[in-house]
């Protein structure tokens, strides 16, 4: 299993705020410094790595003189704005040291769960991640209540695996990964090096958060360890601290905690989208676009002849056949106005149709299910 981590080619990195703020003591420059080198590796190695970091209020905390953390919500608010500013910069700055850019992105939960949002926000990636940037992503603080709140960014790291079909999420914390209890109670604890991420038993090993500073835990972990399977990645838990951690992790050595998938990314996704989707309209295919999507390619709009039903971008359409049956669905890429008059067109003509290019393909290949 461990063997098969090391032909990842896209995966998540996750830091906790105990490791990106030295305990809470302000930003941790060594840290970061070591964070970006490492991925900077991976980055030489030939794989795309989207960072997920944590630190913002942490670090806003300290810039603000505060010593103990805020219970207010805008408190806790303001405290990221003010930390945000100088995570990113310190991130751009080390990364710039290897001759990588890197990107800020800042998401809600309701981001993700809005289809067209959804959309949008996976074209952005994507695109970062083929012109070689490093996204680097937190909670947007600033616009959420409570409520809404991803709350920990374990939650938020599976997420964005699921989002861009990571093959793993890696997890860097303060513990060399999941012990049988929690080791700051139990120091008999032992170290799980690999299991099931559904099996059950290991949400009643792990505990909540170890520090005044963090907020998830290792039960959000094994929860996001659960969500990432779904759509097929791979979760590894380890220490942020462990020398050369993300290199050796990626070289397949067993270190720290590996919860792995039982199904590919590419399956579980087709499965989701399977099942999940309620069709807002539908796409009639001339015998040249069928053909194309049956071999497994993306559908073009110059295989469209008509289209039906009112929808926005990231809606789930029917394509049919010549005769009106459904040969298979997915999430289109413009809406049902845009569509209609790009319809029949090669792609070298939406942008002088509608003024713009989203996507060259209608529906790309991994947002369309055969049926
Ligand atoms: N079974 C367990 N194994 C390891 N750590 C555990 C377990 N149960 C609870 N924990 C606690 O989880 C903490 C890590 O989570 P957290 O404090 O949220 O860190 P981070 O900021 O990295 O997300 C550890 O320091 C540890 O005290
Ligand atoms: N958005 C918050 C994240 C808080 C959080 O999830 O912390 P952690 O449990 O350390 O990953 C911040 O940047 O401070």
């Amino acid at each position: 299993m461990r063997q098969r981590i090391s032909k990842t080619k896209r995966l998540i990195v996750k830091v906790g705020s105990a490791l990106v703020t030295n305990d809470g003591a302000g930003l941790s420059q060594d840290f970061i410094a070591e964070c970006a080198r490492q991925i900077a590796a991976l980055h030489a190695q030939g794989r795309q790595v989207v960072l997920v970091s944590s630190g913002a209020i942490a670090a806003g905390m300290q810039r603000l003189g505060w010593s103990t953390r805020p219970h207010g919500i805008h408190e806790l608010q303001a405290a990221a704005a003010v930390g945000q500013m100088g995570l990113c910069q310190t991130y751009e700055t080390c990364f710039a040291g290897h001759g990588l850019k890197a990107a800020q992105i800042l998401l809600t939960h309701e981001d993700l769960s809005d289809r067209t949002r959804y959309l949008n926000a996976r074209s952005t990636l994507l695109t970062l991640l083929e012109l070689g940037v490093v996204p680097i992503i937190n909670e947007n603080d600033t616009v959420v209540t409570d409520e809404i709140k991803f709350g920990d960014n374990d939650t938020l790291g599976a997420l964005v695996a699921n989002l861009v079909e990571a093959e793993a999420l890696v997890i860097l914390t303060d513990q060399q990964g999941l012990y049988s209890a929690d080791p700051r109670r139990e120091p008999a604890a032992t170290l799980i090096h690999e299991g099931e991420a559904d099996d059950r038993r290991f949400e009643a090993m792990a505990g909540g958060s170890g520090s005044a500073i963090s907020k998830g835990g290792m039960i959000t972990k094994i929860r996001a360890a659960q969500r990432a399977a779904r759509s097929g990645a791979h979760t590894l838990i380890a220490s942020g601290r462990e020398a050369d951690v993300l290199p050796r992790l990626m070289a397949g050595e067993t270190l720290g905690t590996l919860l792995y998938a039982t199904a590919t990314p590419l399956a579980a996704r087709k499965q989701w989208l399977a099942d999940h989707l309620q069709l807002a309209g539908s796409l009639a295919l001339d015998a040249g676009a069928e053909t194309a999507l049956r071999s497994g390619r993306s559908l073009l709009p110059i295989g469209v002849t008509a289209v039906e039903g009112e929808f926005e971008r990231g809606a789930a359409v029917a394509c049919r056949d010549s005769m009106g049956r459904e040969i298979a669905r997915g999430l289109i890429n413009y809406s049902s106005s845009e569509a209609r008059r790009i319809a029949r067109h090669g792609s070298q003509d939406i942008e002088a149709l509608l003024g713009y290019v989203d996507e060259e393909e209608l529906i790309h290949r991994d947002n369309l299910v055969l049926l």
